[in-house]
This record gives C-alpha cells, structure tokens and sequence, in this order.
C-alpha cells in the first residue's frame, strides 16, 4: 500500500478512496517525502489543497538520481517478461483507473479546473492509452529481408530503448502522462514522469493505481517538486536515460532538446499549436458550428489542439458568427465540480491575464469583440472577436483560452496559406462537402493531424503529434511503439 498521507479535508471528504492521494515521489516502489513541501491549490479559488513534498531542494538531486538507478536496475527483469505478462499487469492499471473514475475525475477537477465531465472523459482516453499498447505491445514484429549476398541473410529485430523520462504539462494530467507511459512500458522499457507542479495529484494517483496493479517496483517512478528546471536538467542530461518525451510549450521543449544533445538521447516532443478552423461555404454551417464549440472550448480552451484562428468563407461569415455566437452564449462558466458546468477557471491568474492582455491588444489593432466580457478573475467566459487579421499577435500566438478570432477569406488558396501562415503544425480542422475540395485542401495543409468535418480528433488510435514547431514523434496508434524502441539489424552469414 501507497504510503499517501490522509489527504486533507477537502480531499478526503471529496473523495471515497482518499488513499489515491499521495504527497511524495514514488521512487523504487517506496513513497518518499521531504522536509520542503509545496503547494497544490484550486484553481477555482486558490484554496490550498494539500502539500506535497519535494524531490529535490534544487541542489539535492538525490532523489532524482534513485528514481532513475530504480528504473534502470528494474527494466532488465521488465523487458525479460513476456509481451503477455506485460499486458496482464497493465490491463489490471487500466481497470483500476476505470473504477476509480470518479475519485481521479475529482482530484483533477480540483488541481487543474476542468468540469467534472471533461476529467472523467480524460481519465477515460488515459486509460485508453493504457489498454492500447497493452495490446500492440504483443504485436512488436521484426523482419528478414533477402539479401545481396547469397551467404547473408539480413534480420531486423526491436529492443525496448532502455530508461524513459518524461516531463508533462498541467492541461491533462493523466492523459498527457499514461500516453507516455503505456508505449514505454509495453515496449519493456521503465520510465521515470515528473508531472508539472501545478497538477502532480493526478499522476500521484496512476503510480498509486500501479502499485496496486502489481506493476514491478522501479517500472514506473513519478517523481515531483516545484523546481522545474533543475529535474528537468537531471532528466534529460543523465546518462543512464535513454529516452526523452515532452509535452508541453515549443519554448521549454527547445531548452529540453538542447539539453538531451549532451547524451545523444532519443527524443518526442509534443508541442504548442495554433490550429485553423476553416469553414467554406460548401459546408454544413450547422455542423461547424458543432464543431468548432467543441474545437474551441474543450478544457475552456486550453489544450495544444484547440481552435486558435477560424478562417471563415466571406459569403457564409455572418451566418457562421451568429450561429457560433449564440451557441457559445448558452455555455455554463461555473466551478468544475458543479453541475452543468461547460468552462471552469483558467488554470491560474497569470494565464486568465494573459489572455486578456491579448484580446486588448488585438481590439487595438483592429479585431471587433462581437461576444463576451472581460473579467478580472480566471472564470473567463468565451469571447468572441471578428475582423481578425493573421499578423495580429492573437492569430500568431497561442491562445491558450476560450477566445475565439475570427477571420473571412474569399478563395480556398488563400484560406490555405492563411492556416499555413504559422511556425506551428499540430492540428488543423475544415469544413466543406466537395470531394474535390476535400482531397485538396487535406493535402495542402501542413500539420501532422487534420479534422475533416470534425473538431475532436484525438484518440488512442490514431498517430498524435506535429510537425514544424510543434514537434516530432507520435503518441498513439500502430506508430506509437516506435518511439520507444530501437531498431537492430542483424547480418548473418549461413555460408
Ligand atoms: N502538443 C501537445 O500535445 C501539448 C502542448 N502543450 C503546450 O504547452 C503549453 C501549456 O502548457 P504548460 O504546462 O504551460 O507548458 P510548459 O512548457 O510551461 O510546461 C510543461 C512542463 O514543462 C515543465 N517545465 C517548464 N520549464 C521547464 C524547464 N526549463 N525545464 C524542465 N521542465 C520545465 C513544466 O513544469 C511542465 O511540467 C502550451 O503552449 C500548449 O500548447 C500542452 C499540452 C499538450
Ligand atoms: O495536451 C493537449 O492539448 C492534448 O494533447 C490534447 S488531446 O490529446 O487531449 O486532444
């Protein structure tokens, strides 16, 4: 058993199993606490929830390093077990991340904002993730290619890479950790995580759950504290990891990567966006309209997927505002946990200021708020701006909230270079019914993941990720293993 302090008296009253909340790294299958502790508040109302303890006081790194001794003394024994041994144990974390649904949704909402039913549907896709590579973890195939030489015969196997580190941002703070972890395990790799500070509860509880999911000690260490840059200076300059994924802003995945270049390590970054929406007149308004609501206001905007810039057909524009207009009118803004609740808080008052420092900025330059007030706390309700041009800060920037910036264009080739008009290539969304346009624009779009007449494309399935500075890699799919593994050529030569 997990040695989590009783959680505080919010938690546990919240809560039917306060034992998912631990206060400390989970390093070798042991719960480690310190002296220095910090603070895990509620976004909603700063209240503090509890206090977690420190894994380093920035010159310590002790605890770091065993975290990364424990994952490289347990992987040997982990990559032995077979593929079904392996799916086993991370079958029962799957079911056990499933029944305790509520109680992970709660503690979410709670560290991080998001309405209830948006973190039960995250806890949901993490454990998605979970149960996906435990099954493509049993289908790692290599290959025997005919050689030139009739002596030779040429044989392609693959090896789990060795000890993974991940680091991984505050906006799904089991998802964005349980879509690395799975891959890695699966492949017969250990990881350690360190989740970001604002969030740690969540990825607390998966370590939780995979103790009790009988998962090896030393496979999955979660370590956590306050001082971001000195864990992630341990994580990605130590020579005994051997892997490296981020998820998180293109700023701090460009400091990461430089760092990883010291030890050559293999490398996934997941990161920022700045998705277009483009809706053509040949579209189903209404559709897109659906779309883009659920495109723009998921997790009250805050995701690298989201909806940063709509290009709208000028023939169909007005249409489109109104009906997107009225649509986002009818969304709750209240606390998670209430009933009914579309948009929480912000995740806190630096990111809520942010966000409205940009939308004066681009009322300045010329946008037109056609929706929405600006408030002084971070229960920010949807804003709406039109006459948006993309050399505004706010079309070329992450919004990273629930602000919706409009532009028109008049041709499909202008609506193109327009959503290509970015240093960003996550996730882009159209709208049309014409085959022909269709077929066209899906290629012209330089992202590494495009919703066609839909706006939620994320899934277990299918290869997450970007391309230019968004990042490399994918998380997800038949590819995802890939990333966690290493190719080896063997050359045999029979005589
Ligand atoms: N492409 C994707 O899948 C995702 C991208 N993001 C992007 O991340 C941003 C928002 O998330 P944030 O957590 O604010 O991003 P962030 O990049 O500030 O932080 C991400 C993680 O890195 C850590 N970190 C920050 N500076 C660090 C440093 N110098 N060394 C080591 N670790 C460091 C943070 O504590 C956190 O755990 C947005 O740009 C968003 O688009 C966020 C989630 C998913
Ligand atoms: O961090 C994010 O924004 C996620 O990657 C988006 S999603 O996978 O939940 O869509």
């Amino acid at each position: 058993m997990s040695e989590a302090t009783s959680a505080n008296s919010i938690l546990s009253s919240l809560l039917s199993d306060p034992t998912l909340v631990a206060s400390g790294s989970y390093i070798d299958g042991q719960w480690q606490t310190s002296e220095s502790r910090f603070k895990v508040t509620n976004p909603l109302n700063g209240d503090v929830l509890i206090e977690v303890s420190e894994s380093t006081n920035g010159e310590d790194i002790s605890l770091i390093e065993s975290a990364i001794a424990a994952a490289k003394k347990a992987q040997p024994d982990w990559a032995k077990k077979s593929s079904y041994e392996r799916y086993d144990l991370m079958m029962k974390w799957h079911d056990l991340m499933l029944e305790h649904k509520d109680d992970l949704a709660t503690l979410m909402t709670l560290e991080q904002g998001k309405p209830l039913k948006e973190s039960k549907g995250e806890i949901e896709y993490g454990a998605s993730y979970v149960k996906w590579f435990a099954e493509e973890g049993k289908r790692v195939y290599g290959d025997t290619i005919p050689s030139l030489a009739s002596h030779q015969q040429i044989k392609i196997i693959k090896q789990p890479v060795g000890v993974v580190a991940a680091i991984t941002p505050w906006n799904f703070p089991n998802s964005m950790l349980a879509r690395k972890i799975a891959p890695a395990i699966a492949a017969g790799n250990t990881v350690v995580g360190r989740p970001t500070e604002l969030t740690p509860l969540s990825a607390l509880a998966l370590a939780v759950l995979a103790e009790r999911a009988g998962i090896p000690k030393g496979v999955i260490n979660i370590v956590v504290g306050s001082d971001s840059k000195a864990i992630g200076k341990v994580l990605t300059e130590h020579p005994d990891v051997d892997k490296f994924s981020f998820t998180g802003s293109t700023k701090v995945g460009q400091i990461l990567m430089k760092q990883c270049a010291s030890t050559i390590k293999k490398v996934s970054l997941e990161l920022g966006g700045n998705a277009p929406f483009i809706v053509f007149a040949d579209a189903d308004i209404d559709a897109a309209v659906d779309g883009a609501i659920k495109a723009k206001f998921r997790n009250a905007g805050q995701t690298c997927v989201c909806v940063n810039r709509f290009l709208i057909e000028e023939s169909v524009h007005d249409e489109f505002v109104d009906k997107f207009v009225e649509k986002a009118r009818q969304l709750k803004v209240a606390g998670g946990l209430e009933e009914g609740t579309d948009i929480g808080p912000m995740i806190h008052n630096e990111a809520a200021n942010n966000i409205r420092d940009m939308v004066r900025t681009a009322e300045k330059a010329g946008a037109k708020r056609v929706f929405g007030e600006l408030v002084e706390t971070n229960l920010q309700a949807p804003i709406v701006l039109t006459n948006v041009s993309n050399d505004m800060e706010i079309a070329q920037n992450e919004i990273f909230g629930p602000v919706a910036a409009i532009q028109s264009f008049s041709s499909e080739q202008q609506a193109i270079d327009l959503a290509n008009d970015t240093e960003y290539g996550l996730a882009a969304y159209f709208y049309s019914l014409n085959i022909n346009r269709v077929e066209r624009v899906a290629a012209g779009l330089k992202y590494g993941m495009v919703g066609i007449n839909e706006g939620l494309i994320s899934n277990a399935a299918a290869p997450f990720g970007g391309v230019k500075q968004s990042g490399f890699g994918r998380e997800g799919s038949k590819y995802g293993l890939d990333d966690y593994m290493n190719m080896k050529y063997l050359c045999y030569n029979h005589g």
